[in-house]
């Protein structure tokens, strides 16, 4: 790390180091709210109940610029190798730029191919909407589940297509589960797999071709795949014109933009599924135009960057006041931690600052009946982003929104102002009296002022879900850009599928486990111990 920027981290630890109380930020400026939120289009992020005041956001805004963020963004939209470990060019934003502006990639413009693949998608949805199909599933797993998954179910009241579900786990449940409930005749399977290598997604997509001869239908008319390996495809049997393509430029994770969404174009239509697109598009044109405090996706990496490596708290928390939202952060978890999960910068260098955080959560009001006591008073302090509409679909139940609303807005504040021992002593000093009271109110402070973020937008209709998902990938990158590390690569997950590549045989008897560990050992032979089939 250069001097200059050492001292940046410096002088932001320092700030850090006050320990500012939240609320006294409030009473010292009367227009903290609206001078520490963003706002784009009807959306609105406030991180005004966090510590971060107008010097420590100037020297956060200071680090990112002296990161070169902008640069980085510019070269990522113009089509530069930015992923520089594995030679590629991160231009998943060309999926949603639905206005064709060309993309250049080596020279060649992307958009032609990215835009007639996205009227084929449309084109084959509507056909299996007005079709006998009744079930969709979806192979695949990782950036080939986690996006489509998410949000078919985020986008249930757009869902007009036939029914659709995800199968991922490698484990026979999965696909035994879900295939009980289908006919063959009319399901459609869709592989999707970037690579078409994933052992998972492979076992799967044979179980499940297997499946449908022996129920009478037909793969060679009720499959169809989605990937950047077309001769695996075709190996597969897969006829083209049922194979939709992708190139090595859309990360996984970064995919649910193009083909890998046909899952959920199907269940909310082409139109639908453009709004998405749009409302991603958006978010791309904001982070590449607004400046410095009015640039929301800036201003939450800062925020981020504030709470892990500046104040060190290990985890953030996504707490979605939507129902709708269950798989955000489980796809959040693969967005943030695949991607800035590194321990290692672009340079080779050793990262001397934490990486990326642990993300973690749940829906409200769920959590707050589960997890939220450690986060109200456990010992480490858990920043939280909660986000929530304005508005539900259910109009005949607008009294559930009105208490999830209040339930969130709850939440926060509560986190921030705490209780102290005196209001804590009034709460018990019907029931207690002497040392008893005493004991019984120390269990009842809460310390407060933890941090906390609100995202709040009308509705969570399909637009709104593109610049929520487009907010955070672009909060990855601008944090990664900062960390200098390569947020587009992921060589974490490779060891892991190379031990269990090997060990295949070992856990059915066939090799031997002698040249491993004790534990792995005994747990191969606890296995094969205990083994009542051979399948
Ligand atoms: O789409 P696929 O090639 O099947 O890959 C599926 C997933 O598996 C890999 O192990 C990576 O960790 C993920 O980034 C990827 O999304």
């Amino acid at each position: 790390m250069t001097t200059g920027a050492t001292d940046m981290w410096d002088k932001l630890k320092d700030l850090a180091a006050r320990e500012t109380r939240i609320e006294s930020l409030f009473a010292e400026d009367q227009t903290r709210a609206q001078s520490f939120s963003a706002q784009t289009g009807d959306m609105l992020f406030d991180y005004s109940k966090t510590a971060i005041d107008a010097a420590a956001r100037d020297a956060l805004l200071d680090l990112a610029a002296a990161s070169g963020w902008e640069e980085r963004r510019d070269a990522m939209f113009s089509g530069a190798p930015i992923n520089e470990t594995e030679g590629r060019a991160v231009l998943h934003t060309a999926l949603r730029n639905l206005d064709g502006d060309p993309v250049l990639q080596d020279g060649t413009d992307v958009m032609p191919e990215v835009l007639a693949v996205l009227d084929r998608m449309a084109r084959f949805a509507d056909q299996f909407r007005a079709s006998k199909i009744t079930d969709v599933v979806n192979i695949g797993i990782g950036g080939s589940d986690l996006g489509p998954a998410m949000a078919a179910r985020a986008l249930s009241p757009y869902h007009d297509g036939p029914r659709v579900h995800f199968v991922s786990n490698v484990d026979g449940a999965h696909i035994a589960d879900t295939l009980r409930g289908c006919d063959a005749r009319t399901t459609l399977v869709i592989v999707a797999s970037k690579t078409f290598t994933t052992i998972e997604t492979m076992t799967n997509a044979r179980t499940a071709k297997a499946w449908m001869v022996d129920q009478g239908g037909d793969p060679a008319t009720q499959f169809a795949a989605v990937s950047t390996a077309l001769d695996k495809t075709e190996a597969f049997g897969i006829p083209a014109d049922r194979v939709f393509g992708f190139e090595d430029w859309v990360g996984g994770r970064y995919s649910m933009w193009g083909p890998i969404g046909l899952s959920l174009m199907i269940a909310i239509g082409p139109k639908a599924f453009r709004a998405f697109l749009r409302g991603g598009q958006e978010m791309d044109r904001h982070m590449r135009s607004a400046k410095g405090t009015d640039n929301m996706p800036l201003m939450l990496a800062l925020v981020g960057i504030w709470h892990r490596q500046v104040c060190d708290y290990a985890s953030r928390a996504v707490l979605p006041y939507d129902e709708r939202l269950g798989r955000l952060p489980a796809y959040l978890q693969q967005l943030e931690m695949e991607s800035n999960g590194k321990s290692v910068r672009m340079d080779g260098t050793r990262l001397d600052i934490p990486s990326g955080p642990i993300v973690w959560g749940e829906p409200g009001t769920n959590g707050q009946h589960a997890f939220y006591q450690l986060i109200h008073q456990g010992t480490d302090v858990i920043p939280c982003e909660f986000m929530v509409a304005a508005n539900g679909h259910e109009a005949d139940l607008g009294h559930h929104h009105d208490l999830l609303v209040a339930n969130c807005f709850a939440q926060s504040e509560a986190l921030m102002r705490g209780r102290d021992l005196d209001a804590a002593r009034a709460k018990v000093a019907d029931s207690f009296e002497g040392a008893e009271l005493e004991r019984q109110a120390a269990h009842r402070v809460f310390a407060g002022n933890r941090p906390s973020t609100t995202l709040i937008y009308p509705l969570l209709d399909p637009a709104t879900l593109g610049q929520i998902i487009a907010l955070y990938e672009h909060r990855v990158f601008i944090e990664g850009v900062i960390l200098g590390i390569n947020s587009y690569d992921q060589w974490g997950v490779e060891l892991g599928k190379e031990l269990a590549t090997a060990l295949g045989p070992v856990v059915t008897g066939e090799a031997s486990a002698e040249d491993k560990d004790g534990s792995t050992r005994q747990l191969v032979a606890y296995r094969l111990a205990h083994r009542t089939s051979a399948t």
